[in-house]
């Protein structure tokens, strides 16, 4: 089969949200695509899409955001504009991403992932282990809230919600003490100028996915599949494979907070895994290994393993 490519006469047509963090993301895509097939920016045509989570009047009211239309609320619009044609591939913080997707699309091509550790940024503490008692942080993260709450129940934290930009402007106008943000995000967004510290994962396990990219095609569109081909990295597939295989066997909604970490030595796999209760009183954590080809089959035993442990009731809310 021949390769066919895209041109400015028939540019292929990337699909992405419209913050600079997504339009970021999508730039890098263009640029690796460019570099490998060798073709001009006018080959590729940025289609900016706007999700229901993009509705600042619904997303300043407040309200839950599994109120607001839940898990596809940053990307059913993108995905319908995909299955009907209107763009040729979609490009997501996985992160982000639902653990399955809908008919007729499929997501398994990764960039190569970026750090994967929050970042504490705060303009007049250095580290968070300075922070004093009773310090506020903001944050919409329940993963983070309840990571924080866990190790210092002094904290008050706040809700902080808005992109990357707006919270920082929230943190200037001095609404909390400190924030929370991932360190891919500023990386990408090259916000140097930005009072962060990378956090270790040791002190907080990010979320699932944190730092990696994926971009979403048709399952039928077997030409963009040769394309993506040359972008896949394929140890971070390896290492979503197993944080994503743990959270689906958590069912973990955006009302659960969960943290995971695969990372690669050789050929093993070492998977970090950890559900906390929602107020951050109670942390369940497991540390495992296996040989790389396993890493999903680790993450669904970790994930059974901490339900076990958790027993019922441990995600309800207070
Ligand atoms: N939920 C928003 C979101 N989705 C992905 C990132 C950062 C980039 C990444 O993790 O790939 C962010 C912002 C943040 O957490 O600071």
């Amino acid at each position: 089969m021949t390769l066919t490519l895209p041109s400015p006469a028939s540019p292929l047509k990337i699909g992405t949200r419209g913050s600079p963090l997504a339009l970021a993301q999508a730039y890098e895509t263009r640029r690796r695509l460019g570099a490998a097939f060798d073709l001009p920016e006018a080959a590729f045509e940025i289609v900016i899409i706007k999700t229901t989570g993009d509705n600042q009047a619904l997303i300043a009211a407040d309200k839950p955001l599994k109120e607001l239309g839940g898990k596809g609320l940053f990307t059913k619009e993108i995905e319908e504009d995909l299955l009907s044609g209107a763009i040729d591939i979609a490009v997501h913080s996985m992160k982000d991403m639902p653990v399955a997707q809908p008919e007729g699309l499929l997501l398994d091509t990764y960039l190569p992932r970026e750090d994967v550790r929050d970042a504490f940024v705060s303009p007049g503490n250095s580290s968070l282990a300075k922070l004093a008692a009773g310090a506020v942080v903001g944050t919409s993260s329940l993963r983070r809230r309840a990571q924080l709450l866990n190790r210092r129940p002094d904290l008050k934290v706040v809700e902080f919600r808005g992109n990357v930009q707006t919270r920082l402007k929230k943190l200037g106008d001095g609404v909390a003490d400190c924030t929370f943000l991932a360190m891919a995000g500023l990386n990408r967004l090259g916000m140097k100028d930005v009072p962060a510290t990378a956090v270790s994962v040791e002190d907080m396990l990010p979320a699932v996915a944190q730092g990696a990219i994926g971009i979403e095609r048709r399952g039928d569109d077997s030409a963009t599949a040769e394309l993506l081909a040359a972008l896949h990295h394929a140890e971070t597939g390896q290492r979503l494979a197993a944080e994503r295989a743990f959270l689906a066997a958590l069912d973990g909604s955006c009302e659960t907070p969960i943290a995971a970490l695969a990372e690669l030595d050789g050929s093993t796999l070492r998977l970090r895994g950890e559900v906390l209760r929602p107020d951050g009183s109670e942390s369940i954590a497991a540390d495992e290994t296996c040989a790389v080809e396993d890493g999903a089959a680790l993450g669904r035993e970790m994930a059974a393993n901490l339900l076990k442990r958790a027993g019922e009731g441990f995600f309800d809310w207070r």
